[in-house]
């Protein structure tokens, strides 16, 4: 009788259950430095990092130089290194650096949602095939544990939406705008400085990082997976003292809200826009760089999850959550996608919307649907009205270009 050899799946996963950890890091920035930190205030651990490959060698750097590298091949071909620790700002190089880590059998933690948005779906292939894991709870609202209870609790069936505020700089601009009266220009050099915002905050402030992190919890949550190119974002670049006024007349806030909700016929939505808040909703109160995410369920209806969402200790504190995780043996096993029907994404959805707008070749761009409220002043004029996201998809864009600010009024939800 032929004898079957050991599955490699087998012997990469023995190897790293129980067996102290020595880890490749790769980065040592705001989030690198902090898992450093973090680290080493945590006796328990059963880690060490050996080699950190950085970027630029000339930087000042407060640890053991003996520890640098620039050479990712340092890592990826050392063999007593069996967890790759993934921390850099560039998606392109992270996504070579974590394919690679995955094909040598090496698990890896990432934090980095702009990478794993647009590769996600390769990335679980390679697992499969390899055997090796890849973690990334830190990718998603920081120091908040979704995506792993996302992974492990609500049947897809039951689960009817996830709401909320997933990212940490502009929620802390909009708090430093609201509750401090401070300048939009001056609160985004605040939250760079204390290391919440992208290296290029664009990402932040015109809603791609809420939109990459919707996109992973859409994975773990619903079991599809949604390309960023096929769904709508906008954010809070455009906001001016019109939106804010409105939003104080009102008695709201604006936040910046990512939305996923389960649809009719098998479908779901997925969209990250601006919305005005309501004082007696869940995240009307978080504030500054704190996160919050409302689940709804068919039977337990809401649940509410809230942290911090950015900053070097607070994710460094996830990411080593993950390095346990595997230490334990923890991998995703993409439950909804393997064992439930997947849902279907669709645009198709008509949302109501504040629109501030100044010009009216800039109004002109827009297909609403219906419009309810119209005011025209000498400096802006604004309306209430309703379009589909698919109309606004259209013109993404064209959006950062025209003087407009577009915010949910929340009816249409
Ligand atoms: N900041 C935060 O609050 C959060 C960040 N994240 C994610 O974590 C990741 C890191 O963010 P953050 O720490 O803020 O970023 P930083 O800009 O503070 O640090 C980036 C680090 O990556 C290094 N680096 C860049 N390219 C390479 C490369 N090719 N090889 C090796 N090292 C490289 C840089 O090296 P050098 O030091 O030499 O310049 C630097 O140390 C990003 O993906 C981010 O989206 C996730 C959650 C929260
Ligand atoms: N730039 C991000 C960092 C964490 O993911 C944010 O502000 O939330």
């Amino acid at each position: 009788m032929e004898t079957l050899s050991q599955p490699s799946i087998t012997k990469n996963r023995k190897q790293e259950n129980g067996t102290r950890q020595i880890i490749g890091l790769f980065g040592f920035g705001t989030v690198g430095k902090g898992l450093y930190h973090v680290l080493g205030s945590s006796p328990t651990t059963k880690a060490t990092i050996k080699t950190i490959c950085i970027k630029n060698p000339d930087k000042e750097r407060d640890i053991n130089t003996n520890l640098l590298t620039t050479n990712a091949e340092d890592i990826l071909n050392d063999p007593e290194i069996n967890l790759v620790v993934e921390l850099i700002d560039s998606a392109t190089d992270a996504y070579h650096i974590v394919k690679a880590a995955l094909l040598k059998g090496k698990s890896v933690v990432s934090g980095n949602k702009t990478m794993l948005a647009h590769h996600l779906e390769e990335l679980i292939q390679i697992q499969q095939t390899t055997g090796a894991a890849l973690l990334y709870d830190a990718s998603a609202c920081g120091s908040i544990p979704v995506i792993r209870n996302l992974e492990e609790y609500y049947d897809n069936d039951l689960l009817l939406s996830i709401q909320g505020i997933l990212n940490g700089s502009t929620n802390y601009i909009l708090s430093r705008i609201f509750q401090h009266g401070d300048s939009y220009d001056v609160a985004l050099k605040q939250a760079q400085d204390l290391g919440f915002a992208e290296s290029n905050p664009t990402f932040d402030v015109d809603g791609f990082d809420a939109l990459y992190k919707l996109i992973i919890l859409a994975v773990h949550g619903f079991g599809t997976y949604v390309h960023p190119k096929e769904a709508f974002h906008c954010g809070i670049s455009k906001l001016n003292d019109h939106d804010i006024q409105y939003a104080r007349e009102k008695g709201k806030k604006i936040k910046l809200v990512a939305n996923l909700s389960k649809l009719d016929n098998g479908r779901f939505t997925l969209y990250v826009m601006p919305r005005l808040v309501n004082p007696d909703e869940y995240i009307y109160n978080v504030e500054e760089e704190y996160n919050g995410v409302v689940i709804e369920g068919a039977f337990y209806e809401k649940q509410f999850m809230f942290g911090k969402g950015a900053g070097g200790f607070p994710t460094g504190s996830a990411v080593l959550s993950d390095i346990t995780a595997r230490y334990h043996d923890y991998r995703y096993e993409y439950k909804k996608q393997r064992y439930f029907e997947p849902l279907t994404y669709t645009n198709k959805v008509i949302v109501e919307v504040y629109f501030r707008y100044t010009s009216p070749a800039d109004l002109s761009h827009f297909e609403f649907e219906q419009i309810s409220e119209k005011f025209s002043g000498k400096e802006s004029s604004w309306l209430i009205g309703t379009i589909k996201l698919s109309a606004l998809q259209k013109i993404q864009d064209l959006l950062p270009k025209l003087d407009v600010f577009l915010a949910l009024t929340g009816r249409s939800e």
